[in-house]
């Protein structure tokens, strides 16, 4: 059943009340993908099944999935950008499909699809993650592009992850250091909630934001491991990416893992579309945030190059002055979401910390 997880109930005695929703069924490590029809079962979800993967993704473990579901109805469907109309268009497909469940094979644009498809017409999903790219693996909240910028909307975590580090392990490392990047960026989502809840009055919840703190620590301790791509290091990031998006679950927003620098990685990525990846992206904000909040912005890079992943505009393939553009104007991604992008910086001081980047 879907839910609104930020439910306030009007009761005179004790006025709030969330949902938190959690998967069922996590299964992680090698050939885990052989597990997929025996978790089928295991749900007790029987019907159509759409199975929604990405144009390249398809090609390779969406077919071996599709192999596997051999002598079940299955439906293909091929997911694109993330935006209203392709939401739309995949839920129409499940509709006339009469589906009862979804696959989602793929990266993190594939499976907030899913995540939100399968939310608008209250049916399960299982989430199979090709690469540890993106925490919103097992989140449940999905990012969906629109005109005004990137928008985090409710949206149905998955009933099962199959998360096979066999398939993960062979995804480039790009893949995989970002996702490590996605999750670094926990350090100043954090100091970012921090700050607005002593500025703004908002709410923090301190189990969320100690398990996303944990989780960001945990992975820099393994930095060398994650360096490598085999399957120690798929395991390692899957668990991160996991616990990060647990953490998002117990908070009902994405608040725990996305503060200023993911404000900063979708104006990016509306400034330069397709040129990051989203974890890589929010990698650079982090250490541009942590530069402002006048902690160790150092030692975030030092993390980040030891994984692997970008660490300047020039790294990323993108001009000082469209990260100078992306650091002013990350203020209009999510007004309402309160970080030290949102403090008036100017564009001197812009300039300044886009220049320290390259610091040596
Ligand atoms: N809902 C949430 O809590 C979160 C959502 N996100 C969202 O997830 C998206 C970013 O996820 P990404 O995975 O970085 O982007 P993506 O879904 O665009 O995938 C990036 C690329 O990796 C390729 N790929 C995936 N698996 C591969 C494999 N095994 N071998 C070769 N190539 C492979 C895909 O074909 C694609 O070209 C963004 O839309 C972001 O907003 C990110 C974090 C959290
Ligand atoms: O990417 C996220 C956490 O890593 C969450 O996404 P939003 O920034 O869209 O809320
Ligand atoms: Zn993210």
């Amino acid at each position: 059943m879907n839910v609104d997880n930020n439910r306030i109930l009007k009761d005179k005695t004790f006025d709030k009340s969330r949902w938190m929703q959690m998967p069922r069924n996590v299964v992680v490590g090698h050939d885990a993908l052989l597990q997929i029809p025996g978790i089928i079962d295991d749900l007790g979800v029987a019907g159509p099944i759409l199975l929604l993967s990405g144009a390249t993704t398809m090609q390779t473990v969406g077919a071996r999935v599709a192999g596997l579901l051999e002598g079940r109805p299955v439906t293909t469907c091929l997911v694109g950008r993330i935006t209203y109309d392709e939401i739309q268009r995949v839920e129409d497909a499940a509709k006339e499909a009469g589906s009862v469940l979804i696959i989602a094979v793929g990266g993190g644009r594939v499976i907030d699809t899913a995540k939100v498809v399968s939310y608008n017409l209250d049916i399960q999903f299982v989430s199979v993650p090709t690469a540890a790219s993106h925490d919103g693996i097992a989140s449940s909240r999905a990012s969906v592009v629109t005109d005004a910028g990137n928008v985090s909307v409710a949206a149905q975590p998955p009933l099962a992850i199959v998360a096979d580090t066999g398939v993960i392990a062979t995804a480039p490392h790009r893949l995989l250091a970002a996702g490590c990047a996605d999750i670094i960026a926990n350090y100043t989502a954090i100091l970012d909630w921090e700050l607005s809840h002593r500025l703004t009055g908002e709410a923090i919840s301190e189990y969320a934001l100690t398990l996303s703190k944990i989780t960001a620590e945990i992975l820099v301790k393994n930095a060398d491991l994650v360096s490598h791509n085999d399957e120690t290091a798929a395991w390692i990031v899957v668990k991160a990416l996991f616990s990060s998006g647990i953490a998002m679950s117990i908070a009902g927003s994405s608040r725990p893992a996305s503060g200023g620098e993911h404000k900063f990685a979708h104006m990016l990525e509306r400034l330069a579309p397709g040129v990051a990846l989203h974890g890589e992206a929010c990698g650079l904000g982090t250490i541009i945030g942590m530069y402002l909040h006048g902690g160790d912005w150092k030692g975030i890079r030092t993390s980040l190059r030891r994984i692997g992943a970008p660490t300047t505009p020039k790294d990323l393939g993108i001009s000082n002055e469209t990260c100078v553009e992306a650091v002013l104007r990350a203020c209009e991604i999510r007004p309402e979401r309160f970080t030290i992008f949102d403090t008036g910086i100017t564009r001197e001081a812009a300039v300044a910390v886009v220049e320290a980047l390259y610091e040596v």
